[in-house]
């Protein structure tokens, strides 16, 4: 069904998505037995416009499978063994590919200290996301993300199915954040708080932009800052050791996948932050950059760019920058130097 949609062009596309998209939607999420996969699995099967759920893990995915398929909403959800058929199997026809596995932070790591663990598994897995579902949208939550996403990247490039518009990393969690901060100190309601939030997703690469929000007194204000772009350590450090954030992610990445299937629906001015090969910085040699983002029935639609900024968050973005573009460059050399089997 979803091969025959890609045939599909323009009117007659979007016209298809939105009167048949409800017998559609299949999901697969790699990493589904862990801390985000669980209560990921949860609002994915929750939501109408899924309308298969597959879970995949090295463990436990038909235990979750089993759990949560008895909740009563229509979708059908099926746990796979851990093997290379079981694998394959979960990506087949999959419109959206979540991928949160790979371990976790302890206080005192950074997301970078992750790379040497979580990039091989990234890399494995988006060999079995080219070879078994080359046309789903790739959500990328397992860290670092600044170099995971890329790892990806290459590696579809060598497959010769990288389709750059359906490639994301999932930065939905700095901006829930980032809403959910500012609503505290201002004392309104989160969802009307919408804070763009441009860069990557680690440190000083996560760029809040209060300028562009109705708060913009609140540019400069450094504790605010330094929440928004060490949140991910404040759960680390609360958690003492048993991992990061899981909950909150969870709802951020099923945000950002419902996004997407009703953007492929027909629905327009869906807009989501997140982590794309964007021609923004290209010409600084970084290819991937995090900014609002048009998503459409092809996945990226149209990428915004940063817009105005003040000298204090150019600033920041200049520091964005300069980390981004090592992240990058450490997720293309990985690949080329460990392409794996
Ligand atoms: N993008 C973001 O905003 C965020 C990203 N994360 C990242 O998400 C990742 C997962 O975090 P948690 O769920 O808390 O970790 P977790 O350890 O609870 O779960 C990870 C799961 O991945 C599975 N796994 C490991 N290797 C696998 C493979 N080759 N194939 C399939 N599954 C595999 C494990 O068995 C486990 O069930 C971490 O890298 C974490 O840093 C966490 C929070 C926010
Ligand atoms: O902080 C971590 O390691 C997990 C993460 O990416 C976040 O919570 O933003």
């Amino acid at each position: 069904m979803f091969a025959a949609r890609r045939a599909l062009t323009g009117v007659a596309q979007a016209r298809a998505f939105s009167a048949s998209a409800r017998d559609l939607s299949k999901v697969t999420i790699l990493g589904a037995a862990g801390g985000i996969g669980q209560p990921l699995s949860l609002l994915c099967k929750l939501n109408p416009r899924v309308t298969e759920l597959a879970l995949y893990d090295i463990r436990l995915a038909p235990g979750v499978a089993a759990d949560v398929s008895h909740i009563n909403t229509k979708s059908k959800v099926t746990g796979y063994d851990p093997t290379p058929s079981g694998l394959a199997a979960a990506l087949k026809g999959a419109e959206i590919v979540l991928i949160p596995a790979g371990v976790p932070r302890k206080p005192g790591m950074t997301r970078d200290d992750l790379f040497n663990t979580n990039a091989s598994i990234v890399r494995d897995l988006a060999k079995a996301v080219a070879e078994s579902a080359p046309d789903a949208n790739i959500l990328v939550i397992s860290n670092p993300v600044n170099s995971t996403v890329p790892i990806v990247a290459e590696i579809l490039k060598a497959k010769g199915v990288y389709n750059p518009k359906r490639l994301f990393g999932v930065t939905t969690l700095d901006v829930v954040r980032a809403s959910r901060f500012v609503s505290e100190i201002k004392n309104t309601d989160p969802r009307d708080e919408n804070i763009t939030v441009v860069g990557g997703h680690s440190g000083v690469t996560i760029v809040p932009l209060f300028s562009q929000s109705s708060h913009p007194d609140l540019v400069g204000d450094a504790t605010l800052l330094n929440r928004v772009q060490f949140g991910g350590d404040e759960v680390v450090k609360a958690k003492d050791g048993a991992g990061s954030a899981t909950l909150s992610m969870a709802m951020a990445g099923a945000r950002f996948a419902e996004s997407l299937l009703k953007a492929a629906q027909g629905e327009k001015g869906v807009v989501e932050p997140t982590f794309v090969d964007s021609p923004l910085y290209k010409d600084q040699g970084i290819d991937f950059f995090a900014s609002k983002v048009e998503l459409g029935p092809n996945g990226v639609e149209k990428i915004h760019d940063v817009g105005k900024l003040t000298a204090e968050e150019q600033k920041l973005l200049d520091a964005c920058l300069e980390d981004l573009k090592k992240n990058i460059d450490k997720g293309v050399a990985f690949v080329a130097s460990n392409p794996g089997k």
